[in-house]
């Protein structure tokens, strides 16, 4: 049962606990009706475990920014141990792998030494424009590509140029089984019953499905550290990441296999996250078409029709900026954020929160903040202007001041190191987007608008809108020659990058730039 001291929660049953009660799938959802009836700060019991759900942004600042110095651990994940022995970053303990790993990512992704990686992601994102323009029904996985290949190239100095490429199903292929092996209720509960870890393999499937995929993750990390190694000592170096990393391993305090699976956690934790917000705003884009004709008629003002725009554009476009805040306040790429776990125990409002509780940010929740006090107006729409109205988009005379605006991104010592690559990623494709093309519904057989669903989310810690249907076209004949010479003009930044890549991937680069002719 629930000791006494705990935020409250649920009613307990006995061993339980509220194990049994505990979401499997869309947790923010139950987690909000909880909060709902026990507060911004309720706890839940799995077993003896003790978990705390923040839904109240002031509990969330204070516990895990201010005091991130004891809640910057994770939860323990014995599936994810026998997988990656610990090394990898996101899932990883308060252990000294992990502060050497996020030391390494501190030193490389800071906003100054990613600067240099915006020649790839520019040429990316003018690639993802021609591919819509050429295939615009295909815009989902190319907007998969795009962060793919851009997040392959920045860290691995490996691009891939078609969603087809080998190397996109095999990623992919190997990210899902792994990501569904760590779903909540596709093992059994090893961490709150221990007892269950020494059932031998030959009767836990669970147990060789951990084998199979710790393989198949390391085939592929460890492979691509290798054809680093392999370039850098045929002198073939282009500027990666992780040829940084390589080189630095020792002062980085670096072992071999840190470094594998370091590279491959930062490849899972940057691709689907950066194509899931932009799916998220095409979708908003269609069911609010007054936001997007505000933007469309901000950027022509701004870029007009002669040039692409730039991300220091960004600076006199408040509209465009408002709508990327919208985006992620509204389809937060991670719903309930990753989990942390506390240090030592902690005090908060009267209660206590033992040493080893796994804390849950109720993201998609509190910047809604329907609960503690109403911070929004219409939480539940997407209204860009609310950003241009106040800071933090809250209404007026509300104090959002708690609302950090790196919210999407987590929290204290664990925030995503890969903040400033990802938000400059989004910044350059709502603009192209919002400059290039008009999004509208997809219209049948019978002539009549397909609507979509700004529910219709997939399963996931990170959630991706379900694919959609839509009309995309492009806003005039002048942005769509733009669209094809600079489309063209990026071969240069791209060839760096083309390494290794399969004989069908180099005819379809030749064929693609001489259609851009
Ligand atoms: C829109 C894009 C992205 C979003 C919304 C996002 C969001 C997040 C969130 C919410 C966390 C958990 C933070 C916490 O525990 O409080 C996280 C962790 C992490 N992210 Fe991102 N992320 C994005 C892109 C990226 C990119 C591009 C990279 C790498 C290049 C990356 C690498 C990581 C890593 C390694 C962690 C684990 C950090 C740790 O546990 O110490 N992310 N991210």
């Amino acid at each position: 049962s629930r000791e006494k001291g705990l935020p409250p929660g649920p009613p307990t049953v006995p061993i339980l606990g509220n194990a049994h009660i505990f979401p499997t799938k869309f947790p923010h959802y139950r987690f909000t009706e909880w909060a709902r009836k026990y507060g911004g700060l309720f706890s839940l019991k799995i077993g003896k475990d003790t978990v705390v759900v923040l839904t109240d942004a002031a509990a969330v600042r204070e516990l895990l920014h201010k005091r991130s110095s004891t809640t910057a651990d994770r939860p323990p994940t014995y599936v994810g141990d026998l997988v990656t022995d610990g090394l990898h970053m996101v899932h990883a303990r308060f252990t000294p792998a992990w502060k050497a790993e996020r030391r390494a990512s501190a030193v490389i992704l800071t906003p100054l030494a990613i600067s240099q990686h915006l020649p790839i992601q520019r040429a990316e994102a003018t690639q993802l424009l021609h591919d819509i323009l050429h295939s615009p029904q295909s815009f989902y996985t190319d907007m998969q590509r795009y962060s793919i290949s851009v997040i392959y190239s920045v860290l691995h100095g490996r691009r891939v140029p078609r969603y087809e490429t080998e190397e996109v199903a095999a990623f992919m292929n190997a990210m899902h089984a792994w990501n569904a092996l760590m779903e909540p209720g596709s093992t059994p509960p090893v961490d709150a019953i221990p007892v269950l870890k020494l059932i031998p393999e030959r009767w836990a499937k669970w147990k060789r499905d951990c084998k199979e995929i710790r393989n198949l993750l390391r085939a592929r990390y460890f492979g691509l550290v290798e054809e680093i190694r392999e370039r850098i000592r045929r002198n073939q170096h282009n500027g990666s990441y992780m040829e940084k990393v390589l080189e630095r391993q020792a002062e980085l305090g670096m072992d071999e296999e840190m470094t594998g699976w370091f590279g491959g956690a930062l490849l899972e934790a940057g691709t689907h996250t950066t194509s899931a917000y932009i799916q998220s705003l095409v979708l908003a884009l269609i069911a609010y078409p007054e936001a997007q004709k505000k933007g469309h008629e901000e950027i022509d003002r701004v870029v007009g029709e002669d040039r692409m725009p730039t991300l220091e554009d960004l600076e006199q476009m408040p509209y465009i900026r408002a709508i990327i805040s919208e985006t992620h306040r509204f389809r937060p790429v991670t719903p309930v954020g990753v989990p942390h776990a506390t240090l030592s125990p902690e005090e908060y409002q009267g209660y206590i929160i033992p040493k080893g509780t796994t804390i849950f940010a109720n993201i998609c929740e509190f910047i809604r903040a329907t609960i503690v006090q109403a911070l929004y107006d219409r939480p539940e729409d997407f209204i860009p202007e609310r950003y241009l109205l106040s800071e933090n988009g809250t209404r007026f005379g509300v104090d959002g001041s708690n609302l950090k605006p790196t919210f999407p991104f987590g929290f204290g010592r664990r925030i995503c190191p890969g903040m400033y690559l990802a938000q400059n990623s989004i910044n350059i494709n709502v603009m192209n987007l919002l400059w290039a093309f008009n999004f509208e519904h997809d219209i049948d057989t019978k002539g009549n608008l397909v609507p979509v669903d700004i529910f219709a989310y997939e399963q996931g810690s990170g959630t991706a809108p379900e694919p959609f249907k839509c009309r995309i076209t492009p806003r005039t004949v002048a942005k769509a020659r733009i669209i094809e010479q600079e489309f063209l003009e990026a071969a240069d930044t791209f060839s760096k990058f083309e390494v290794g890549l399969s004989p069908e991937d180099k005819e379809f680069v030749a064929r693609s730039r001489a259609h851009a002719l």
